[in-house]
């Protein structure tokens, strides 16, 4: 599904003619396989989204290639990575990024809209995604109108509603209480088993390391560590 190869990334800091270079990301190399839980963690400032926006497409590596679903995407120009992200990824961020001025359903709806869907079609997959993370009674909810854990629901309903097999969350517990961080985990391993979607997931908790197949550690950009789950 992903494969990682002696991936480096260094930011250029400063202004002309005084810069400096910053390096993140050290020779980084790991394999995902296709319904694999992977769960990347390491202390603030290892590396953990700089790692997460270059498999993304967000930003682009200084060295090494990225490659999901045997394509070479660390090659792709802005465009072709938008269209490879619509197709094949769906995203969870700790602060769930809702339209607040559109309801539970129109946010699930967007990705669907964006990608030409018909509004028949369109109903029907809102319906059903909105039913699979049970908010069937909230579809007219604004963010505002929602838990925590609902709105989280809604971005991750709006994160499956193209049935991506890939989805890649960073700290998507992060903003919720114990309780209901809890529900999610269990929600997404029901997802992977479900589905058979594969989760990549940043996190500095331990609780939601636990949930995946195998952890990655990242210290100071290196890769030190892959702990596999049995
Ligand atoms: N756009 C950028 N330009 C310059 N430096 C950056 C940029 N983004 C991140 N960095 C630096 O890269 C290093 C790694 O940051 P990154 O956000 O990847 O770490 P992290 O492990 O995700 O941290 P956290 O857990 O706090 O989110 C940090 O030293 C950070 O200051």
């Amino acid at each position: 599904m992903i494969d990682i190869n002696q991936l480096s990334h260094h930011f250029t800091l400063g202004k002309k003619g005084d810069q400096t270079s910053l390096s993140v990301l050290e020779n980084i190399s790991f394999h995902v396989r296709a319904g694999e839980i992977v769960t990347i963690v390491g202390r603030s400032g290892s590396g953990k989204s700089t790692l997460l926006n270059l498999i993304s497409g967000f930003i682009r590596p200084t060295q090494g290639e990225i490659i999901i679903q045997n394509q070479k995407v660390s090659e792709f120009d802005e465009s072709e990575f938008a269209e490879f992200r619509l197709q094949h990824m769906g995203f969870i961020f700790q602060n769930f990024q809702l339209i607040p001025s559109m309801t539970a359903y129109q946010n699930i709806e967007l990705p669907l809209i964006l990608k030409g869907i018909s509004e028949q079609a369109r109903k029907k997959m809102t319906l059903d995604m909105l039913k699979k993370v049970r908010l069937e009674d909230f579809s007219g909810h604004y963010p505002s109108e929602l838990s925590g854990g609902q709105q989280q629901r809604v971005s991750i309903a709006r994160a499956l509603v193209l049935e991506p097999p890939l989805i890649l969350a960073d700290e998507p517990t992060g903003s919720l209480d114990s309780e209901t961080e809890e529900d999610l985990l269990r929600f997404i391993q029901e997802l992977n088993k479900e589905m058979g979607i594969t989760f990549l997931i940043i996190t500095h908790d331990d609780e939601v390391a636990r949930i995946g197949d195998r952890t990655i550690t990242l210290a100071d950009g290196k890769m030190v560590e892959s702990v596999v789950f049995s």
